[in-house]
């Protein structure tokens, strides 16, 4: 892709996206620069790590750009966009990894008509295995949507959905891959605790879930037939969903994912 890329905000996410689009080779490094609020040590650690331009000066970085990745926290976007709206031109691409913020309040705070998309990945960006989630603001072309797809193809797969699915999506797919980290967590414990070594438990663990991951893309089956064929009546996968039954697991995974809708559609209000 011959775009420069400009990331506003250098986090973990922020640099789960370098990583991944570095080592996809989708643009010159010199081609991705980074600036962030005032942690100057992390950016030039970041430009050393991927041979990436670190910039602390706001309208060189806007100016100097075809696309710009707004990679902030929530809170601090308004202050972030305020640094360069001054430098922001309606021929260049913005894109938001923010949750929860709407691209109309993206707009509002540039001032400009400007094409800006939302876009939700997860930081399995930087092995190239992110799900990202995109949509559309009002006014962008579909060029412009093709040109994000093809960005966010080069670290996972992409899906365009409608704005008002952004909540949901980060909540899933954004939020997900903690939730799978937590319950690795707690079979590492239990393994660990009835005496299994805690790095054959994890890599028993992490293939587990690669293969469950694989099986549930590659095959035909849904998650339940899946599941019911690793289920012997009376065996031990039984044993163990029974007891997840009984303590209400469904629920409490239903109410995890709506309290991070939910809270998805309150930072957009905050
Ligand atoms: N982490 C994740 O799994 C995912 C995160 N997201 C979204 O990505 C965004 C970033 O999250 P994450 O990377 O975890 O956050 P981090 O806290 O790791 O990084 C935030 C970055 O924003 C910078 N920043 C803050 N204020 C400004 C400013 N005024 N101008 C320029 N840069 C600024 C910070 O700089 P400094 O250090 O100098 O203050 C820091 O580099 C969030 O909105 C989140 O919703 C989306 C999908 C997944
Ligand atoms: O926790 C958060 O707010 C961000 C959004 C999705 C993942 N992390």
């Amino acid at each position: 892709m011959d775009k420069k890329i400009a990331f506003i905000g250098a986090g973990s996410m922020a640099e789960a996206i370098i990583s991944g689009m570095v080592r996809a080779e989708i643009v010159d490094n010199n081609h991705i620069s980074v600036t962030n609020r005032s942690n100057q040590e992390r950016i030039s650690r970041l430009e050393k790590r991927y041979q990436i331009n670190s910039v602390m000066d706001k309208e060189k970085i806007t100016t100097d750009t075809d696309i710009i990745i707004l990679a902030t926290k929530p809170y601090d976007i308004e202050q972030a966009i305020d640094s360069i709206k001054d430098y922001i031109t309606a021929n260049q691409l913005i894109i938001s990894v923010t949750a929860g913020i709407s691209t109309t309040a993206i707009k509002q705070f540039i001032g400009i008509n400007v094409p800006v998309i939302r876009a939700m990945p997860n930081t399995s960006a930087s092995i190239g295995e992110s799900a990202t989630a995109i949509s559309a603001g009002k006014g962008v072309s579909k060029d412009h949507v093709q040109e994000a797809v093809t960005l966010f193809n080069t670290i996972g797969t992409t899906v365009v959905v409608d704005e008002e699915d952004m909540h949901m999506v980060t909540a899933i797919s954004g939020s997900g891959p903690a939730y799978i980290y937590y319950l690795v967590e707690a079979m590492e414990k239990a393994a660990v605790d009835s005496g299994l070594h805690k790095d054959t438990a994890k890599a028993l663990i992490a293939q587990t879930i690669l293969g469950a991951g694989e099986m549930l893309s590659q095959s035909e089956d849904t998650a339940d037939v899946l599941r019911k064929k690793i289920t012997s009546p009376a065996g031990t996968t039984q044993a163990g969903l029974e007891s997840l039954k009984k303590n209400g697991f469904q629920q409490i995974i239903i109410e995890c994912v709506q309290a991070a809708r939910d809270r998805s559609i309150a930072l957009g209000k905050e």
